[in-house]
């Protein structure tokens, strides 16, 4: 049947609860709740392939060492696996640290409840749980049930576990907790709900040292989180002897609220929450216990769980569960820390050049566009977090390849290289990868890749007598200098000569002699490395004589000027290789070479500004 006209015929709206002066709505979470991690239990039991005892064995280890204290390990009554890995915990010194209580859960049934008490004798702490129905859609249709009844069995069932743990006289080693859960309490009568908890506190005997513990599931979330909230703070007010109470949440997902709902409800008056790693559990899953934690931490509040290498956990629970981890979970899915969009990359490489420049330490004050979490602070790397497709500007492949190799890209190169990436990227109609873009880059600027022209050899003289070449002005700084060097093109060796203010002036006019005319329109330098191992890199925008075309030319070098005369070649050989047919140079050892294309009459003014004003 298709949906329906009108859905009212068929779904009717929750009523809200009435709760004109609730308190919650100006309340802020400033501290951590309790937790107690549902992952082995209500995660188990919705897993295709429940866990086995050594998978089990492993993920406990893992919610111990991030640092849970409260664990459900076990329904141990459904299945002699569970039975035998709640034992195997307990027998096994040393795996359950004192601090750390497990929880184990049953139905209100006698030998269930016999079963299950007898799975944790041995514990040092350990938390009986129960659960019992208390909607009247589960007490209806499910249990048969009227309100005195279901208030009967609570009693009932809790005076039965009261009796096999805290005063039964051979289990007085274990530091024996209890839990009761309405289920359904988010589609429940808030005062039969009352009704029932009052009672069973009554069975139980809390004391404000060891509190009995409500929790109140949205086993189904069935409204907006406000109304849970209101719920919660509705059972928190008229609950008696709160002080001998833990209220604890059990958010379901159903409505794709259960964060939210946790987080108003804690607000409303709850001090615990249960939960899974990245909301695994029944339907649409529990409330994620990642995201809470890191919701907290983002608001600078320690959440004292530890997510510092939070890969390590993703590869645990995607392990265990067979279930992947969505590359959009919040804070753990692997897309969360890239950005692949042009404008988004350019705000987050801004962000970090931003933090960089104020030398911001590490652990203080994170403002950065885009990114609420500092990737670092979970194990992430900052290498993941700008990914280049066709969908990427000039900022993301400069970041990639500023990772990579050091080089702080200016500009006009940025922009250069993105639309070589640009290409790539449509022509391959994927991401490119930061060691693909890394060789693109290398490629396009012939870095740690075979130039076709190479420098061999070379000197400088300097001659202060003469006069400046055409078109340049004497100054005092303009002394001559002529540059004789053997370079190879193609294998081919050519000896050239030419003049000019500077090192690089002379050889582009040097070069002029085989028919390259390149003028100098920009000119970067910066170093690379630290001490012994610093290198210079030297970038050179060239115009093409009498194009419009602009080339860039990278130099990587120990020495500065060396740097330089590399990136001249470099964007040299980028000429002859965009032109048609190889140039026509003249053959080695030949002293007077011919010029080798028509292209183009010299002009090194501009080389001559940018080059003389550092010396070069
Ligand atoms: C919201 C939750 O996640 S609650 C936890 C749910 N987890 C699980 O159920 C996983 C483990 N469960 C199991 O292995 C099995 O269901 C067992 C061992 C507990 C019970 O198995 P069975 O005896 O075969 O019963 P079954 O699985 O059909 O459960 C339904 C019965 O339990 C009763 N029941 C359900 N919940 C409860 C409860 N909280 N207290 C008492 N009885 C209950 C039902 O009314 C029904 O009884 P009926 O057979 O008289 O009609
Ligand atoms: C047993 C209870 C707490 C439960 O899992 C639920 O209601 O979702």
């Amino acid at each position: 049947m298709p949906m329906l006209k009108d859905p009212s015929t068929k779904y009717k709206p929750f009523p809200p609860i009435n709760l004109p002066d609730r308190q919650w709505p100006n309340k802020t979470i400033t501290k951590a709740p309790r937790w107690l991690s549902t992952d082995l239990r209500d995660g188990n039991q919705s897993l295709v392939d429940p866990m086995d005892g050594d998978q089990k064995f492993r993920y406990f280890q893992k919610l111990v060492e991030i640092g849970y204290k409260e664990i459900e390990v076990s329904f141990p009554s459904a299945s002699q696996i569970d039975f035998d890995f709640t034992r195997r915990l307990i027998e096994t010194p040393g795996v359950v640290p004192d601090d750390v209580a497990i929880q184990v859960l049953s139905q209100c049934r006698e030998d269930l409840i016999i079963r299950t008490c007898e799975a944790v004798q041995g514990a040092k702490k350990a938390i009986i749980h129960l659960y019992l129905a208390t909607s009247p859609c589960f007490r209806n249709i499910v249990f048969g049930m009227t309100e005195e009844q279901s208030i009967e069995l609570a009693v009932k069932s809790t005076k039965l576990v009261r009796s096999l743990t805290k005063d039964h006289p051979d289990r007085q080693d274990t530091h024996w907790g209890y839990e009761f859960s309405p289920e359904t309490f988010s589609d429940s009568n808030m005062e039969f709900v009352i009704r029932i908890c009052e009672a069973v506190k009554e069975a139980w005997g809390p004391s404000e040292e060891n509190p009995i513990i409500f929790n109140l599931p949205a086993t189904v979330e069935v409204a907006t989180p406000n109304v849970y909230a209101d719920q919660v703070e509705y059972f928190c007010r008229n609950i008696s002897e709160r002080d001998k109470i833990c209220v604890s949440l059990h958010p379901h997902n159903d409505r794709g609220c259960a964060t939210a709902a946790a987080e108003l409800a804690q607000m409303g008056g709850a001090d615990r929450v249960e939960g899974c790693l990245f909301g695994n559990g029944e339907r649409t899953g529990n409330v994620d216990l990642v995201t809470l934690a890191l919701n907290l931490y983002t608001q600078g509040i320690h959440p004292k769980v530890d997510f510092s290498d939070i890969n390590s956990v993703i590869e645990l629970v995607e392990d265990c569960c067979k279930i992947p981890v969505h590359p959009r979970a919040p804070y753990g899915g692997q897309l969360v820390v890239c950005a692949f969009s042009g404008s988004h990359q350019d705000a987050i490489k801004k962000g970090f050049n931003a933090r960089k420049q104020a030398g911001t330490p590490d652990d203080q004050d994170w403002v950065m566009p885009y990114l609420p979490l500092d990737p670092q602070d979970i194990g992430r790397t900052y290498e993941a977090v700008i990914r280049v497709n066709s969908q990427s500007g000039k900022g993301g492949a400069s970041w990639v390849v500023e990772q990579a190799l050091g080089l702080s890209l200016p500009r006009g190169l940025q922009i250069a290289f993105s639309k070589i990436v640009q290409k790539e990227a449509e022509a391959r109609g994927c991401e490119l990868k930061a060691p693909e873009l890394k060789q693109l880059f290398e490629n396009a600027y012939h870095i740690n890749t075979p130039s076709r022209i190479n420098l061999l050899d070379y000197e400088f003289s300097t001659d202060r007598s003469s006069s400046p070449v055409p078109g340049m002005e004497r100054s005092s700084i303009n002394t001559r200098r002529t540059f004789s060097g053997v370079i190879a093109i193609d294998g081919r060796e050519h000896k050239i000569h030419g003049s000019g203010n500077g090192p690089i002036s002379s050889l582009a006019h040097a070069l002029r002699s085989l028919g390259i005319d390149l003028d100098v329109k920009d000119y970067k330098e910066h170093a690379i490395g630290k001490g012994r191992e610093t290198k210079a890199v030297s970038y050179i925008e060239c115009e093409v004589g009498g194009q419009q075309q602009t080339v860039w030319g990278v130099g990587i070098h120990e020495d500065t000027a060396q740097a330089s005369l590399i990136a001249l070649l470099g964007a040299a050989s980028t000429v002859i290789s965009s032109r048609p047919a190889t140039p026509r140079v003249a053959p080695a050892n030949n002293d007077t070479l011919a010029p080798v294309s028509d292209a183009v009459k010299v002009s090194i003014n501009g080389l001559e500004t940018a080059a003389s004003k550092l010396g070069l």
